[in-house]
């Protein structure tokens, strides 16, 4: 069959809308680190919920010197009121009591038995966190498709909050398959070589919420592949990474058809990662990764983890490109678009090897410089767009 190649957006785009978002389900907010809001997420409370100090010394009313009146304490505030020409110690986040209308920091404060004077006076209002600066019930903190992270566990408790509304982790087999690999690194004839994109791609998988399931290397038999992918008709989405290829090994594309899965595009105009294959059977998304290591990383990183946040609700599936400036220059572009593997120091600096197999300057990347099809020579100092190879 002889499909026309993809534009890498319009590939994404297609692939993307072949997926819905996995069932909402509610979880504790402390489980939900690295998903996504399943629905905005509104305050239940106010914050601060009172006038509180921002720092330790006295809260202050009117002109000094001030009588001291009592205390007030995180957790434990001053009973009653103060009046001009009177305060009371203050802690840190303590509420402010009524009457007060400063805090001198107590740096500032001489105190000599029940008296407080300044050595500086702050103006009214100073040290103050007013009730409700940050939010008051109903406000809109979060938009739906935020990807939850430290500070977001934290601020959804403040809120009020202890569970969160998120999509369900999607389930994903891996696959490796070729008769060239050996599971254990260790025992590997001289036909043979490690299994090593399986892992990868669980890797790379595995910095979002999902279940992976991933097993030996298939062989390159029919019978084999087409079992596995029956075996995991329920995953949401199923990678095999090998054979994508046109040769008469690359058996890809015959087991998509014999387990009646429907391929909705072979081929992306692209390198590396040209032969991907995107396939659906009912709600499950089949992508056959090229067999390259380099490959198989670029369209695990351009693909698998947009269709994996897209399953988990993301707002924004596709990773975002950021301006570098080069700090060498960059050959000329081939016919096709390219993902270069490049290191971030003082400006981009492209790897000497870029050949598709090469793991090692892969492993010793951190960007992949975005390049034109056709493009001239970039000099140093071009700004590029490229991809921060930060996880996910
Ligand atoms: N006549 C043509 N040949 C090739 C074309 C083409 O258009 N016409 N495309 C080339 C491109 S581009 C790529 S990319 C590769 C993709 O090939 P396959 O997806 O069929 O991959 P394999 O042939 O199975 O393997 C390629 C290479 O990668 C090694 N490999 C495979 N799986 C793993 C694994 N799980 N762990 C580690 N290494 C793996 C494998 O041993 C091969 O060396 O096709 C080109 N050919
Ligand atoms: O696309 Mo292949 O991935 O160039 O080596």
């Amino acid at each position: 069959m002889s499909l026309p190649h993809l534009s890498l957006e319009n590939a994404q785009a297609r692939m993307l809308a072949l997926l819905e978002p996995l069932p909402m389900e509610r979880v504790a907010v402390e489980a939900a680190l690295g998903r996504y809001l399943a629905e905005p997420l509104t305050a239940a409370r106010t914050q601060p919920p009172a006038d509180l100090s921002a720092m330790d010394g006295y809260a202050v009313a009117g002109q000094g010197p001030w009588r001291l009146k009592g205390e007030s304490r995180c957790g434990e505030p001053f009973a009653g009121a103060i009046h001009g020409g009177e305060c009371v110690r203050i802690s840190t986040g303590a509420v402010l009591p009524e009457g007060a209308d400063r805090v001198l920091i107590q740096e500032d404060a001489d105190v000599s038995g029940d008296t407080v004077i300044h050595t500086e006076d702050p103006p009214v209002g100073k040290h103050i966190r007013r009730k409700g600066f940050e939010f008051s019930p109903g406000h809109t903190l979060l938009d739906a498709g935020t990807r939850i992270g430290p500070a977001h566990v934290a601020l959804i408790r403040s809120a009020g909050h202890a569970e969160v509304a998120v999509q369900a982790r999607p389930t994903l087999a891996i696959f490796d398959s070729g008769d060239e690999l050996n599971s254990d690194p260790t025992a590997c004839g001289v036909h043979e070589i490690p299994a090593s994109n399986g892992a990868m791609l669980a890797a790379l998988a595995g910095a979002l919420p999902c279940d992976i399931h991933q097993s030996d290397p298939l062989p390159d038999r029919l019978d084999d592949i087409v079992a596995a992918l029956e075996a995991h008709r329920g995953a949401d989405l199923m990678v095999l990474t090998g054979g994508a290829s046109v040769g008469d090994h690359d058996l890809a594309k015959p087991a998509l058809d014999a387990v009646g899965a429907q391929l909705d595009f072979w081929k992306v105009a692209m390198k590396p990662g040209k032969p991907l294959m995107v396939a659906r059977r009912g709600k499950q998304l089949i992508l056959g990764l090229p067999g390259n290591p380099v490959s198989a990383f670029v369209t695990g990183f351009l693909f698998m983890l947009p269709a994996l946040r897209k399953l988990l609700g993301a707002r924004d599936c596709l990773p975002q490109t950021i301006h570098l400036p080069l700090a060498t220059d960059c050959p000329a572009g081939g016919p096709r678009r390219e993902f270069m593997r490049g290191s971030l120091a003082e400006g981009v600096v492209p790897a000497p090897q870029q050949d598709s197999s090469a793991l090692l300057t892969l492993a010793r990347s951190n960007v992949l410089i975005d390049r034109p099809a056709h493009g001239d020579e970039a000099k140093a100092g071009t700004s590029v767009p490229c991809l921060l190879l930060e996880i996910p």
